[in-house]
């Protein structure tokens, strides 16, 4: 079977602390400025995994475990310190709700926005224009500017792009959260459909008996590191015990 998500070695350190008292900076620089002001930590480290095409697989963990992280290190919105991430096709998905988003555009011009940056030409968002219109709901409202819209209608058109980019990779990050029960279950169907057609998906989420519906595979992260990695029931087992 072939590679989709490639992570080897990743690390990714964040500043812990930015602000000092004036008084620490002034001792820190009158003692020649001797180790690091800001203390940092390593919120993923280490990190190997290597994820088949067509697998499902979810990313679990407690708050702050470096699921998130991990889910940009993949989409490439957020580079490694070190390691490297490979891809193989198109990857989309919904990492951060209006991620993407203009906000003093209207929703028909954000699709195009979107899309262009989710790699679809101008011809092919003209084509799928009314599909993404139609499977978000937003009617009316897609000559709007977006500002003006509640989290939910961004989830919802947010969402419709990234299914309409026909993506190889598709990452969701706890996104449906503020979506409404109709338009959860509609998501979850569509996710559904693209595992059936064989695309790769990374899910995000606290929900423990969803994300065991959607995957097959989950991967454990605990402070930054891959504790485990086995079949999504064990993984669940785990994180409920
Ligand atoms: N841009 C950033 N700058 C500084 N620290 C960050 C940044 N992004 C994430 N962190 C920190 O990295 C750690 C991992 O965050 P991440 O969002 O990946 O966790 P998570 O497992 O997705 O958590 P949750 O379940 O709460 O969503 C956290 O301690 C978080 O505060």
């Amino acid at each position: 079977m072939t590679t989709a998500i490639e992570v080897h070695n990743v690390s990714k350190e964040f500043v812990l602390r930015h602000t000092r008292s004036i008084k620490e900076a002034f001792v820190w620089f009158v003692k020649g400025r001797k180790g690091d002001l800001s203390e940092k930590f390593f919120a993923l480290k280490d990190v190997s995994l290597e994820i088949k095409q067509g697998e499902s697989v979810a990313l679990l963990g407690l708050n702050g475990s470096g699921k998130s992280t991990l889910l940009k290190q993949i989409s490439g919105v957020m580079l490694p310190d070190s390691g490297t991430v490979g891809t193989r096709g198109r990857v989309a998905g919904l990492i951060e709700v209006g991620a993407g988003f203009h906000p003093d555009l209207s929703g028909r011009d954000n699709v195009f926005l979107n899309g262009a940056i989710l790699g679809m030409s101008e011809a092919e968002i003209h084509e799928k224009f009314d599909s993404i219109v139609e499977f978000s709901e937003i009617g009316q409202f897609i000559d709007t500017e977006v500002k003006f819209y509640s989290s939910g209608m961004y989830l919802r058109l947010a969402f419709s792009v990234a299914v309409h980019t026909d993506p190889e990779v598709f990452l969701v990050d706890e996104i449906l959260a503020v979506g409404d029960e109709p338009f959860q279950k509609k998501c979850l169907a569509k996710i559904r459909e693209l595992a059936d057609e064989g695309k790769t998906l990374v899910v995000v989420s606290h929900d423990l008996d969803l994300v065991a519906r959607i995957c097959e595979r989950g991967v454990l992260l605990e402070r930054g590191k891959v504790v485990m990695d086995a079949p999504v029931a064990d993984v669940v087992a785990r994180m409920r015990r």
